[in-house]
Formats: C-alpha cells, sequence, structure tokens
C-alpha cells in the first residue's frame, strides 16, 4: 500500500517538505490541507502536493504521517482538533515549529489514541513565506531537531527520521526545553534585536527620510530577518516567553557595559568587546558543516557600468547554474559595486566561483 503523507499549511516549510518527500519517494501521496484556498490551488498546480482537501477531518484518518507546518499556535489548536478525530493506530504525527515545549505537551495527549507525536524543527528557512517560496533543497545541511518523549518507541522515531531523511539534513534529538533555549538564543531572540533596529530607524527616518534611504549593506544584512511573516515570530515569542524574557534582561546588562565603555572613552573595553565577538563569531562553524545558514551566498566584485549584470547572469546560465537571489550591494559613480548572488547548493556556489573566475570576476564568500 502507497503510504500517505498528511501536510497541514502549505507554506514555505510545508512546500518544501512535499517537495523533497516527493523527489524520495515519488511513490508515496501527498495530500495538502491549507485554510487558505489560494495555497491550497497552488500547491496543486505546482504539483507540490497530490490531492488537496478542504478540512483536517478529511484527510486525517486516513494518514500514516501528518506534518503540522503552520504557525506554532495554529498547530497547537489543529493538534487539539486531532485528539478528537479518528486516526489510523500506530500513526506518527509531526510538527515543524519553532518551539517546542507547548506543542510537545499538548502532542502527549495522543498516545491515549496509539499515535505518536514526535516534535520537529528544521533549523533553516527564510524570511520570505508562502508555498511559492519552497524549495526542495532548503533543508539540506541544515540541522533537524526532533524532540521525542521517552513514550515514544524509537522504532517510531526512527520511522519519521527514514521519511524525512530525502531532505538531507542532519537530524539531532534534544529535549523540548533545551531545545527552546537555544533556538531562543541563535535564533528567536536576534530576531527580536533586528526587528528593533528597524523601529529605531523608521523613528528617526520620520524626522529625516533620507537615513532609510543610506540604510546599506550593514543594517540590510543584519535586519534581513525583519521581513519575515509576523504571524510566525508573534507565536514564536508568545511560546518562548520564558527563555526570551531572560534574555531581554541578559542583552540590557550587555548594553549597560557597552554605555559605560562609551561613557569613559575605555578604548581597551571597546576594542575587547568587537574583537572578543570577532573571534568568536569566525569560529562558529562553516557552512559546509551545515550550520546556520541555509543560503549560499557569494559576493561579487562588479565594475560600475551597464551590462554588468546581465554578463554575470548569462555566465552562469551558461554554465546551467541557476541563481535564486540576486542584489547589488553597493554601485556608486566611478567605483566597483558588489553583487550578492544566492544559490541552491554548496554545488552550485562552488561551480558559480570557478565560472566566474575563468572570466575575471573576482568572489568572495558571503560571511
Ligand atoms: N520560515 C522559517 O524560516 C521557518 C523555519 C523553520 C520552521 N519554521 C516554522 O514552520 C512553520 C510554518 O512556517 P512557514 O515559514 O512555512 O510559514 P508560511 O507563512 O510560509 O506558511 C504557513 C502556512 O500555514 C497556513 N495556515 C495558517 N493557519 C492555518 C490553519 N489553522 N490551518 C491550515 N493552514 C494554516 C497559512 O495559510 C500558510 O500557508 C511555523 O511554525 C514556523 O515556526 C519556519
Ligand atoms: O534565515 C532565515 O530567514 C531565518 O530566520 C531562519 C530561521 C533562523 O532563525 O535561522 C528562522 C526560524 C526558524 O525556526 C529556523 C530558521
Amino acid at each position: 500500500m502507497r503510504t500517505r503523507i498528511f501536510i497541514i499549511g502549505l507554506g514555505l516549510i510545508g512546500g518544501s517538505l512535499a517537495l523533497a518527500i516527493k523527489k524520495g519517494y515519488p511513490e508515496a501521496i501527498i495530500v495538502g490541507y491549507d485554510i487558505d484556498p489560494g495555497a491550497r490551488r497552488l500547491a496543486k498546480s505546482l504539483q507540490i502536493i497530490d490531492e488537496s482537501v478542504t478540512s483536517v477531518s478529511e484527510a486525517a484518518s486516513e494518514a500514516d504521517t501528518i506534518i503540522l507546518s503552520t504557525p506554532v499556535d495554529s498547530s497547537i489548536q489543529i493538534l487539539k482538533e486531532l485528539t478528537n478525530l479518528p486516526l489510523k493506530k500506530g500513526s506518527v504525527i509531526t510538527d515543524v515549529g519553532s518551539t517546542k515545549q507547548t506543542i510537545v505537551e499538548k502532542g502527549q495527549q495522543l498516545l491515549e489514541k496509539g499515535v505518536y507525536f514526535i516534535g520537529g524543527h528544521p533549523m533553516a528557512g527564510s524570511h520570505k513565506t508562502g508555498v511559492e517560496a519552497s524549495r526542495e533543497h532548503l533543508f539540506e545541511n541544515a540541522f533537524y531537531i526532533l524532540t521525542p518523549t521517552a513514550d515514544v518507541p524509537s522504532a517510531k522515531v526512527i520511522q519519521l527520521q527514514n521519511l524525512l531523511k530525502v531532505t538531507q539534513a542532519k537530524f539531532i534529538q534534544l529535549d523540548p526545553k533545551t531545545h527552546d533555549k537555544f533556538a531562543g538564543l541563535i535564533s528567536h531572540f536576534p530576531h527580536i534585536i533586528a526587528s528593533g533596529l528597524v523601529h529605531q530607524m523608521t523613528k528617526l527616518g520620520e524626522q529625516d527620510p533620507l537615513v532609510s534611504q543610506l540604510a546599506a549593506g550593514g543594517f540590510r544584512d543584519i535586519t534581513r530577518i525583519a521581513s519575515a511573516s509576523p504571524t510566525m515570530w508573534r507565536d514564536i515569542l508568545l511560546h518562548n516567553q520564558e527563555t526570551l524574557l531572560e534574555m531581554l534582561g541578559e542583552w540590557q546588562d550587555i548594553m549597560k557595559e557597552v554605555e559605560s565603555m562609551l561613557i569613559d572613552k575605555d578604548e581597551e573595553k571597546i576594542y575587547a568587546y568587537f574583537s572578543d565577538a570577532k573571534d568568536a563569531r569566525d569560529q562558529l562553524p562553516s557552512k559546509k558543516k551545515g550550520a546556520l545558514l541555509p543560503f549560499y551566498d557569494l559576493f561579487v566584485d562588479v565594475p560600475d557600468h551597464p551590462g554588468v549584470i546581465s554578463d554575470v547572469t548569462a555566465l552562469l546560465a551558461e554554465a546551467n547554474i541557476s541563481i535564486t537571489n540576486i542584489r547589488i550591494i553597493e554601485a556608486r559613480e566611478d567605483i566597483m559595486g558588489v553583487l550578492r548572488l544566492s544559490f541552491r547548493s554548496e554545488d552550485d556556489l562552488t561551480l558559480a566561483k570557478e565560472q566566474l573566475k575563468v572570466h575575471m570576476y573576482e568572489t568572495y564568500d558571503a560571511p
């Protein structure tokens, strides 16, 4: 019998998982539901899913695996609905939410029905949303955290991991509390800061509109994530409240220290603030080891003259390399500009470097 996988929430993450699973298991039947009829239609017409349904109850009881890929709070509501529906005994339900404690607690209730909930979090994504942003390779080399409780038989965890291994992610297991603490520090809290910086700029921009136009590479890099889905991030904050409140306190302490260094004009301390951070940042695992960035970005120095972008893109097209994003970082008259190119995979990035080098373009890895 063909396995039936029911994906609820056909956005960036649900769509990307559907694409990877379809590629790895063409015989699997992927059924999709989204509250937004437009997302359902698009997922079906792009052949990201095989069948589309108009409610959770229409497909839940036949599913061997259910994947919840909606914002955290909606996933918890859907879990509640699932506990009141007939489900296949022995089936596995997982989610992809960015927080784990509250949903895993709710998922425990499914045990009474002989159904196993295993929390999941693929640690890769984007500030883009919607099924149209889905990518088959989104999770390649990224960490995929699973948070099974002790009540879930290890055979079920292996079964889920076998299904998801087609994402080419690297699986690790954490308990939900540790997950939320770690994700809070490396993902959720930075998001609060990124949005805070944008608020600060907007406030100043109200007095002097030129300021936002001047926002260049550094500001754009550090605030890219502020363009993500507000619904998703609202839910993340509400479901990781304790950790984030703690981090806000620690952050304020660090900023207080910076404030005193500045008031005292303490050269040594200011230098150490940056140089210690640089050392720690430079020691983070590289993209090759699949740690932080799901994007494969390359900077290319380009002379500032018309036609240079089409020259670069034509060279890459000639070598059959797809670009997933292109951005001009800086282009002022008479000086070199910089293009930031994004690729789907490490292989594409390496090929692009070689191709551009042959044609005398200077490239360097994006940090
Ligand atoms: N975007 C990322 O970088 C990222 C990375 C890892 C995990 N996550 C987690 O993945 C989940 C989905 O995020 P996304 O980036 O795919 O968001 P998205 O906005 O692209 O997709 C979410 C989809 O869920 C649908 N939806 C909302 N409520 C629903 C409901 N009640 N029933 C059915 N469908 C519903 C929306 O219509 C939308 O199509 C979130 O829980 C998020 O925390 C996101
Ligand atoms: O790259 C981005 O845009 C992301 O914000 C992705 C990111 C992250 O913080 O790394 C965001 C939330 C997820 O839960 C996992 C990944």
